[in-house]
Order: C-alpha cells, then structure tokens, then sequence
C-alpha cells in the first residue's frame, strides 16, 4: 500500500472531534479540490503488516483512514484485519467510490454530484461561504449533519466564511459546526 503518513493525534474534525485516533493517510486522489489542504506525493510502500505492526505501538483502538482518498486502496482484507485486532475503522471519503461494506464509520465529505452512496454515517460538508448550493446534498441521508468552514488559509477570509457557516447552521438546524480543531490547537 502506498502510505503518506501515520501518525497519533486526536481526531480533529466532525462527530468524534477529540476522540484519539490513529491516523493512516493513503496516498492518491481522484480528485483535485483547490482548497485541499493534505500534502499530496509525499509517500512510502508499505505491506498491510508493517501498518498494522506500526499503528499497534499507539493505545487508541480508533483508526482514522483518510488521504488522499482512502476508496482507492482500501480493502475489504485490511478492515478485517483491523477489526480482527479490535479497531474501530473510520474513512474520511468524497464518496465517489465505493468502500468495503465492514468500514465501521463512513466520514463522507462531497465534493461533486457524483456520491456513490444516499446514505452515511456522517456527511461533512465543506462550506465555502453564502450562497453555495447545498441543494447537493439533499439526497444523502446521514446519522449526523456537519459543515465544515473551508480553510483558505486567509485569516480575514476564514474570519467571514465562519461567520457565514455559523449563519447557515442557525437558519438550517440540521447541520451542526465542524471545526478543524487540530489547526486552531497546532496540533497534527
Ligand atoms: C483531505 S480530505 C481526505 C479524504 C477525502 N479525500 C475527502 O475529501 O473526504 C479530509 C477532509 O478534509 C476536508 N478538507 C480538505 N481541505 C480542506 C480545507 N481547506 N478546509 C476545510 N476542510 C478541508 C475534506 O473535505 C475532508 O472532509
Ligand atoms: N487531527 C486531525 N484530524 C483530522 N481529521 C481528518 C483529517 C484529515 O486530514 O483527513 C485530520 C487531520 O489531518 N488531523
Ligand atoms: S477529494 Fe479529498 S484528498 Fe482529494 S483533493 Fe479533494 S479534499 Fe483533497
Ligand atoms: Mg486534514
């Protein structure tokens, strides 16, 4: 598997916001949001083995898969084998294909029509400010509604585009306010 980071850290975004979680980051995207803030190309081989060896030196039993986009590599194999050692599996995806059925969390944060699924656990949205058509999402059913202020790394512009997402939510209440709490702490 080509693998662009692992590391422990808390879970930084959306429902499980401060749980501790092992984090595997697979390499390659179908996509190529401009706003994506993960360091793509950077990346090692590595056999399922060798992950399982190294996330096992952590305490959490959470696991967090993201990337890049995780449908690319995830096997049915390697969540078994997670599962097998008692994690908890939680994939970040964009939803445009599909993850092995055992994936205990789906994270789905859309960014196109093109979602495989209408139904997740969890949709993440990425809200980019007044006036975006959240009429995309309205087939996708999920467990729990977060909007996530998209970080552009302006402190001015993020200023009003989480004024904005902050203003949705209130008039919208089926949404709740994700934050990516690991920037605001410094923290990975
Ligand atoms: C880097 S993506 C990797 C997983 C998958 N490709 C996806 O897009 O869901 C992880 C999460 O970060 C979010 N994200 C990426 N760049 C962001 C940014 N600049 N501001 C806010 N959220 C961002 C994505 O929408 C997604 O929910
Ligand atoms: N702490 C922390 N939480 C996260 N939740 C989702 C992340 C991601 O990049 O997918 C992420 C990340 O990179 N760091
Ligand atoms: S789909 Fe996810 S990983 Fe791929 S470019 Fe977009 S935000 Fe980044
Ligand atoms: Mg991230």
């Amino acid at each position: 598997m080509r693998i662009n980071e692992i590391f422990y850290s808390l879970q930084g975004e959306g429902f499980f916001t401060g749980t501790p979680a092992v984090f595997i980051r697979f390499l390659g995207c179908n996509l190529a949001c401009d706003f994506c803030d993960t360091v793509h190309g950077r990346y090692y081989e590595a056999t399922q083995e060798d992950i399982l060896d190294t996330i096992s030196g952590y305490p959490s039993r959470h696991v967090v898969i993201t990337g890049g986009e995780p449908s690319l590599q995830l096997t049915d194999e390697f969540v078994t084998a997670l599962h097998e050692r008692g994690y908890f599996v939680q994939v970040e995806t964009n939803g445009t294909i599909r993850l092995p059925d055992t994936v205990d969390w789906i994270t789905c944060s859309p960014k196109n029509r093109d979602v495989v699924y209408n139904e997740v656990d969890e949709l993440k949205v990425v809200y980019m400010g007044k006036g975006q058509d959240m009429t995309l999402y309205d087939g996708i059913k999920a467990s729990v509604y977060c909007l996530q202020p998209c970080d552009v790394k302006d402190e001015k512009r993020n200023a009003v585009i989480v004024a904005d997402t902050i203003e949705y939510i209130k008039q919208h209440p089926k949404w709740r306010l994700s934050l990516q709490t690991h920037k605001i702490l410094d923290v990975r």
